[in-house]
């Protein structure tokens, strides 16, 4: 057995010049003035957002207001890093309490009228309504006409690298439009034998962001469906606004009636996940643990009951990958299989390199990209897909 979890120390963004340093520094304050000027917010609200940036800005962090309804949760999740530094915490714990506090300051989970209120609705709203969308749409046509592997390879490269169109990049304007086309790990292989080898069963298809990354998430679903790769698929998405673009029940459905407005193959194909849905082939999961700052290995039963039951459990996203194999300074040739060795039935991680951890890739890949000089773990120009049987 290789290195245990807890002699890898976790990420944190207290290392100068690190990524999670500069998400602290640079991307938080962007991003809650951004949001503050979205949305014509009260009084009472800006005043929160103002309290919430000084907090971002000075590295300081508060507890919840103790009327929180999940004020002793935090403070059993947290209690060792409340009122330090942003910085001092595991980078994980520290970037989820922050959209939690932020969710705090625009009065989502308050009595008036911002409850349930999206604070990220505007961004994700106009991703939507872009005009790219209808143009990635469109592609659907062309791939309805590709021969079986080759449809199957472009679905799952559309869904893997649509998880770039994610807005907390697009705050700091750091996406490129050219993509490298390369992937550090390419276990796709695996992840079409457990589809096409076995009896199909239930997949657990764990969504990351909305709009442009759902659209192709939900058209590599509606192909699992048809082909009847998947007896069902639950669509694990978050209860609650999170990490800006992340995807809530409301953001399927917007996705849902973008496709299906849509022409071609893409609007028919939205009318077979709609049909999916009423028929409970497709079902929609929001479990709690989805917004909770800690990796997938301390999951609860609930959780872990329904992977352990999937025939294969998809991860999309760098914040899932983070959740799946721990946010650590692991070595890059740690492999895969060792850090996901809890959880309990067959994953396959889907990520565009967002964030500094990572697993599963040979240490002279990893020093070759190195001596390249690019920062090609946190820009999204990598990506990889990872499994284990
Ligand atoms: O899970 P996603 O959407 O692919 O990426 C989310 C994410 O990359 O954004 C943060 C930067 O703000 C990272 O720390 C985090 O992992």
């Amino acid at each position: 057995m290789g290195q245990q979890r807890g002699e890898v120390p976790p990420i944190r963004g207290n290392v100068p010049g690190s990524y999670a340093e500069g998400v602290f520094r640079d991307r938080h304050p962007v991003l809650v003035r951004q949001v503050r000027d979205a949305l014509p917010y009260s009084p009472d609200r800006l005043q929160a957002l103002d309290r919430l940036l000084e907090e971002a800005i000075a590295d300081k962090m508060q507890p919840l207001d103790a009327s929180a309804h999940d004020f002793r949760t935090w403070l059993s999740w947290g209690r060792p890093y409340l009122r330090g530094r942003w910085t001092d915490a595991p980078f994980l714990w520290a970037e989820s309490y922050f959209y939690r506090r932020l969710l705090e300051a625009t009065g989502y989970f308050d009595d008036g009228p911002w409850r349930g209120v999206d604070p990220f609705e505007p961004f994700k709203r106009a991703e939507l309504a872009g005009s790219v969308v209808d143009e990635e749409l469109a592609s659907l046509d062309a791939v309805a006409g590709l021969p079986g592997p080759e449809k199957e390879t472009a679905l799952l490269l559309a869904s893997l690298w649509g998880n770039r169109a994610d807005l907390t990049f697009q705050v700091m304007g750091e996406l490129g439009e050219e993509k490298s086309a390369d992937l550090v790990a390419d276990d796709s292989a695996l992840l079409w034998s457990l589809l096409h080898d076995r009896p199909p069963g239930t997949v657990c298809f764990v969504a990351d962001n909305a709009g442009r990354e759902l659209l192709p998430d939900l058209a590599l679903i509606d192909h699992l469906l048809t082909r009847r790769l998947a007896t069902e698929i639950v669509l694990h998405v978050k209860p609650q606004p999170y990490f800006v673009s992340d995807a809530t029940p409301a953001d399927v459905l917007a996705a849902l009636d973008r496709m299906t407005a849509a022409p071609g193959q893409a609007g028919k194909a939205g009318a077979r996940l709609r049909q999916a849905l009423r028929s409970g082939r497709l079902t929609l999961r929001t479990h709690p643990f989805a917004c909770a700052p800690l990796p997938y290995a301390d999951m609860p039963d609930s959780l872990r009951d329904e992977f352990a039951s999937a025939a294969l459990t998809v991860t999309k996203g760098d914040l899932n990958y983070r959740r799946l194999v721990g946010d650590r300074m692991w070595p890059t040739d740690t492999p895969f299989s060792e850090v996901t060795a809890y959880f309990p039935g067959p994953v396959v991680a889907l990520r565009t390199l967002k964030s500094e951890v990572l697993v599963g890739v040979d240490a002279r890949t990893s020093a070759a990209l190195d001596a390249t000089g690019d920062a090609w773990r946190t820009t999204g120009t990598r990506a990889l897909i990872q499994g284990r049987a």
